[in-house]
Formats: structure tokens, sequence, C-alpha cells
């Protein structure tokens, strides 16, 4: 049994559209600043990438969750950040690993022997290379903005982000959680516990029903992810793309731009949704060897591998210190807490 979450469902999640994007570039930069700098979230729409092609790719990566674990086992997660795991993700805010599977997709080197091969998905390279350079282009509108906003040149975290070199960073992530037991004890835990990404800024598609997202907007949390906090739902309607400011985006924004905690509640409440749900997140993530530095220069400059690194300590620490505080509310016979309930 856990504590109820509490809810505020009074915060708006802003809806921005980006019809005519090119004559309508400085308003639309305005209220991407705007929910950046306010919210940390933010939803797209008329960004170009149809419902049919969206369904496509969440067809793609339906059928791959569908094969086997054998041979979903020839992809093995890497610490590239690529490849398939399974209930494997622990979190420092649960302690617990997430109740999903997921598949990390990239454009180079790091995906060598980690695409699924085609004797068993046929075309399923080539339908998802398709869909990653779509959402690479509404990635770039966006960066284009976000540069515009900060006093960068217009292409300036475009470049920072170039798919085409080999070593690319970015993600596409495939989700799947598993259907969930109505056990209506009104206890919360998590299919995905609460985080705030580590990369530049994520766009992430959902389908339409299958709720569960949850934000709780950096700037109000006094408490470590969000623990206690009030939190508000996210109900995406079909071909809108939720976007979030990550932790890199942050520091070279010189923490005016807010990374937002945000987690996926395993259902437990009247109007949760039970059944299986599937998300498609695409991180964008700098290159190694870019220099990151906000245009005050609050923090020291990093390149893009340093930054990632200080993130990995960051998190390995952050659930190191999770792992002992729950063994030793264990050995104490102590209560469980709110977000260790899993
Ligand atoms: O599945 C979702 O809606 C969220 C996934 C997420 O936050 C992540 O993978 O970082
Ligand atoms: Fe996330």
């Amino acid at each position: 049994m856990g504590e109820k979450t509490r809810y505020n469902n009074d915060r708006k999640i802003p809806k921005i559209s980006l019809r005519d994007f090119d004559s309508r570039v400085d308003e639309i930069t305005a209220e991407i600043v705007n929910a950046a700098e306010n919210v940390g979230f933010f939803s797209i729409t008329d960004h170009g990438i149809s419902i049919e092609e969206i369904e496509d790719m969440f067809d793609n990566s339906q059928r791959f969750f569908a094969l086997p674990s054998d041979v979903k086992a020839t992809v093995p997660w890497s610490p590239n950040n690529v490849g398939w795991e399974f209930k494997s993700q622990v979190r420092p805010s649960t302690g617990a690993a997430d109740q999903k599977e997921s598949y990390q997709l990239q454009y180079g080197d790091n995906m060598k022997g980690i695409w699924i091969s085609d004797e068993y998905l046929p075309g399923f390279k080539e339908r998802s290379l398709q869909f990653m350079h779509r959402m690479q282009e509404v990635s770039d509108r966006l960066m284009l903005c976000i540069a515009r906003g900060l006093g960068f040149p217009d292409d300036y975290f475009v470049k920072a982000h170039d798919i085409t070199r080999p070593d690319s960073q970015n993600v596409c992530r495939l989700l799947h959680y598993f259907e969930t037991p109505k056990t209506a004890d009104g206890a919360v835990w998590h299919r995905a516990g609460a985080h705030a990404d580590w990369s530049f800024l994520t766009v992430l598609f959902q389908r339409e029903g299958q709720s569960g997202l949850e934000i709780c907007p950096g700037r109000e949390a006094v408490t470590e992810f969000g623990l206690g906090d009030e939190w508000t739902k996210v109900d995406l309607k079909a071909g809108e793309a939720i976007c979030n400011i990550g932790d890199c985006l942050m520091s070279w924004s010189d923490d005016r731009f807010k990374s937002t905690f945000h987690r996926v509640k395993a259902p437990s409440e009247e109007g949760d949704f039970f059944g299986e749900r599937y998300s498609i997140a695409y991180f964008n993530q700098p290159l190694k060897d870019v220099i990151i530095q906000g245009p005050k220069k609050k923090y020291p400059a990093r390149t893009g591998d340093e930054n990632n690194k200080v993130a990995m300590q960051r998190h390995f620490a952050a659930l190191k210190a999770k792992l002992e505080e729950q063994k030793t509310e264990k050995a104490l016979g102590a209560a469980p807490t709110v977000e260790a309930t899993a």
C-alpha cells in the first residue's frame, strides 16, 4: 500500500502549433521559450508527421516487442545507449526496475550488430530509420527556435546533433509497458519511475488513450524527484507530440530552460489505463566533441562526452544512495516510502 498521488491538473501544458513554420518562426520561438522557461514540457501539433506515419512506427515497434525473448536478446542493450532491455532500468527515484521493456535505436556506428535482423523482422531497420529522420526534422525546427531564443546562431544546436556523423548520439527509444492487473488498492508505483532526461530535448509520441505520463515541473519540486509533490497528468490527442527539456539543455541555457521531472504511473485508480502501453521517445543528445556552455557561462565549458559522464556519475551516486536507504529501512522494519511500493 502506498500514499495516493496528489494531482494538480490546473497547470496548463502549453500546446504549440508549428503550422507555417517559416513565416511564423519568431512567434513559435516566443511560445517555445515561454514554455521552456515556465513549464519545461509542451506539446506540439502541425509538426508535419502524419497520424499514419506514427501508427506505422507503432506497428513496427509492436512487431518487435512481440518477438520471442531469445530473438530480442540477439540485440542486447549496451552502454552506448542502444539495444533491448527488459525490466532492467532501475531509477534513483524508486530503487526498483521500471515495469517495461525498451529498444534503443541510433543512426551511426553504435548500432553495429544492434539492428534486429531482417530474418526475424523484414524491413524493421528501413521503417525505423525513415521515421527517425522525420523525428529529426521536427527536432531540428525546435532546435532552431531554441538557438534563436538563447541568442545562438540558428544552426548552432542542429550542428551539435548532426545525425550524418557516424558518432551521432541521438536515440529513438521504443517503449512497451505491460498490461497491469487491477489491484484497486490505490497504491502508487511506477511503470517508469520519476526522472528528468539527461538529454538536450526529448520528443515523444504515445497512443491516444494510453495515458500514464505525468509531470512535476522541476521548478515547483522542492523534494528530490518530486517525491510527495503534486503531479499533473499528460493526455495527448492522436498525432500530438510531447516535448521536454532535458538536463543538458537546462545547463546549456544557464538554467533558464527547465528540465522537468516526469514518470509513467502504474495504473491503480479509476480512470487509469491498465492495458499494454506503447510510446516512442526521441532523445536529442549532443555529439561527444561539442562544447556545452550557456551564453552567460554560468557553468564551466564541458564537452558532450564529459557532460554524459557527469550525468552518469550523478545518476549512479543517487541510485546507490537510494538502494542504501532502502536497505536501512528494511533493517529497521520501517514502512515503505511513497515511491518504494513496487
Ligand atoms: O513512456 C513514456 O511516456 C515516457 C518515457 C520516458 O520518460 C523515458 O524513456 O525517458
Ligand atoms: Fe524520460
